[in-house]
């Protein structure tokens, strides 16, 4: 076995390429800390459980489609409770904060977050931070109990408030030192997860025994590594609705389209999802495969074909698909993030006009745009016991020591990730896997990709067999979950 460790990350590699890509702990920079058996021990509701902790030994594999000779490949320590805790009860002060966009979901992690310290550590001291990161240095806190979050899972949004931008690291470890917090669980997206790191290496800097534990939050499932974010089946179901409206539209009128934005800034999950869930859309456009209007092959041309064969149909657009059509706006919003235009209403138009003054076709255009409605509403049913697990998750690594890492579920086993492997990269739809493969049989839309170029694809393709080993292939493969989707589907990156 041989071992580097890094700030972020420590890389232990064994036998037959097996790497753990493992998370930082106390123990890594503070020397004698006194250790507690875990009060989970005589808890009567997991006392009886057998093998409830998970032994120290206990990995998760990154890649579990593997030859028999291919090396092991890269593991994340397994999450749940440890024989030995860090905290004794009554020294936790925990402090929780939600920032970035909202998710379907945000109330339950942070309601499950109270509970589990609560119930399961005994851990009754835990703050909210109000509004997001600026809220650690500009705004009051509040209490939080069992009793006043039992019912904020019922709601959308979240109780504590979010913002972006306002991250100041100085400020905020300031203010966690000064309020003696020791637990600091984070919960956004990646954005937030880069904060959550800078955060994690100034309190290690300092030498404090304080915890940064993230949980990741996207409902553009946008961060890398993990199954799926929380809040993403929420919003394919909820889509549902808005694509069923623009369908009866549709259906209704003579040559009737209806389009329906969905949320996607950089990543079209959701849009390919709902997609496949309804059967009632024709095309789909995502940021990751750009499409044209005119000529052959281009959108126009299909609607036509569509509306000749049907007499309707119905197009669900993701909000960063084809922003490199339209004239770029160079704004961003207070974390940095580019604002986008809406593609929605400018492709409407666009659909409208070529009809009515090149065709002289009549249509009637139906354009629906539910992205902060379907962003408003609770978690589902799967949703909220996903929000369950992860905030336990945060919870158990907390008190066992573990900082610096996010919770996540890694084909389907819930682990501790570094902060740096959900960083470095976004995840985005492969337009050259299986998945997105499926789509276009289901829509029978174009592929919007030129003989030249399907040429080009062809040549680089690698043998349908081949186990997939680069940062860009697929990472994410799962074992079937009892998730809505991935069960049904499989792999939400790469399609397998
Ligand atoms: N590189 C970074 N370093 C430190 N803080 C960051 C960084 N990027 C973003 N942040 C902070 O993280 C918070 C949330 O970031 P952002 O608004 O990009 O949302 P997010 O967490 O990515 O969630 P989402 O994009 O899903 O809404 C903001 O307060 C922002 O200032
Ligand atoms: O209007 P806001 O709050 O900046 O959020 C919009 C963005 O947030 C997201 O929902 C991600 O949280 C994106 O899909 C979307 O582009
Ligand atoms: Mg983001």
């Amino acid at each position: 076995m041989g071992s580097e460790n890094h700030y972020q990350m420590n890389m232990v590699k064994g036998e037959f390429g097996y790497v753990l890509e493992d998370v930082p702990n106390f123990t890594d920079y503070i020397s004698d800390l006194p250790t507690y058996p875990n009060p989970l021990r005589s808890n009567p509701a997991y006392s009886v459980v057998k093998q409830y902790f998970v032994d120290i030994d206990d990995t998760v594999p990154q890649k579990i489609v593997v030859h028999k000779d291919t090396p092991r490949g890269v593991h994340f320590r397994r999450a749940g409770p440890r024989q030995k805790v860090y905290f004794a009860s009554d020294e936790v002060q925990a402090c929780l904060v939600t920032c970035g966009g909202l998710c379907p979901g945000l109330n339950t992690v942070i309601r499950e977050i109270v509970h589990s310290l609560d119930c399961m550590y005994g851990v009754n001291k835990v703050l909210g931070i109000n509004g997001g990161y600026r809220g650690f240095y500009s705004k009051n806190t509040i209490t939080l109990t069992p009793k006043t979050v039992n019912d904020i899972h019922k709601r959308g949004g979240t109780i504590l408030g979010t913002s972006r931008g306002g991250h100041d690291t100085t400020k905020i470890v300031d203010s966690i030192q000064d309020r003696g917090i020791n637990q600091v669980y984070i919960i956004g997206g990646d954005g937030t997860q880069k904060g959550a790191a800078a955060i994690y290496e100034e309190i290690r800097k300092r030498g404090l025994k304080v915890v940064v534990a993230g949980i990741p939050k996207t409902i553009d499932n946008d961060i890398p590594v993990i199954d799926k974010s929380f809040g993403f089946d929420t919003a394919v179901e909820e889509a549902q609705r808005a694509i069923n409206a623009a369908h009866v539209e549709a259906e209704s009128a003579e040559n009737g389209i209806g389009v329906v934005k969905l949320m996607g800034r950089y990543s079209g999950f959701i849009a390919m999802y709902a997609t496949l869930a309804s059967r009632d859309v024709d095309c789909c456009l995502i940021p990751e495969s750009p499409f044209y209007l005119e000529g052959e092959g281009g959108l126009f041309e299909y609607i036509e074909r569509c509306l000749k064969e049907n007499g309707h149909m119905v197009i669900v657009i993701a909000e960063g698909a084809g922003q490199e059509l339209l004239a770029a706006k160079n704004e961003e919003d207070a974390s940095g993030n580019r604002l986008l235009q809406d593609i929605g209403l400018w492709i409407s138009q666009k659909i409208k006009d070529h009809f009515a003054n090149k065709l002289k076709m009549l249509l009637t255009l139906k354009y629906i745009d539910p992205t902060y409605m379907i962003r408003a509403i609770p978690s589902n049913a799967s949703d909220s016991v996903y929000c369950t697990l992860l905030a336990q998750s945060a919870v158990h690594g907390a008190m066992a020591g573990y900082t610096g890492f996010t919770t996540g579920l890694v084909n389907g086993r819930h682990t501790f990730i570094p902060f740096n492997r959900i960083t470095e990269r976004q995840n985005k739809v492969v337009t050259t896997d299986r998945m997105w493969a499926r789509l276009l049989s289901s829509t029978n839309q174009p592929s919007f990709i030129g003989p030249k170029e399907a040429a080009e694809i062809g040549k680089q393709k690698k043998p349908t067999t081949q186990l997939l080993d680069d940062e860009d292939d697929c990472t994410d493969e799962r074992a079937g979950t009892s998730f809505m989707v991935t069960s049904l589907i499989g792999c939400l990156s790469c399609g397998q």
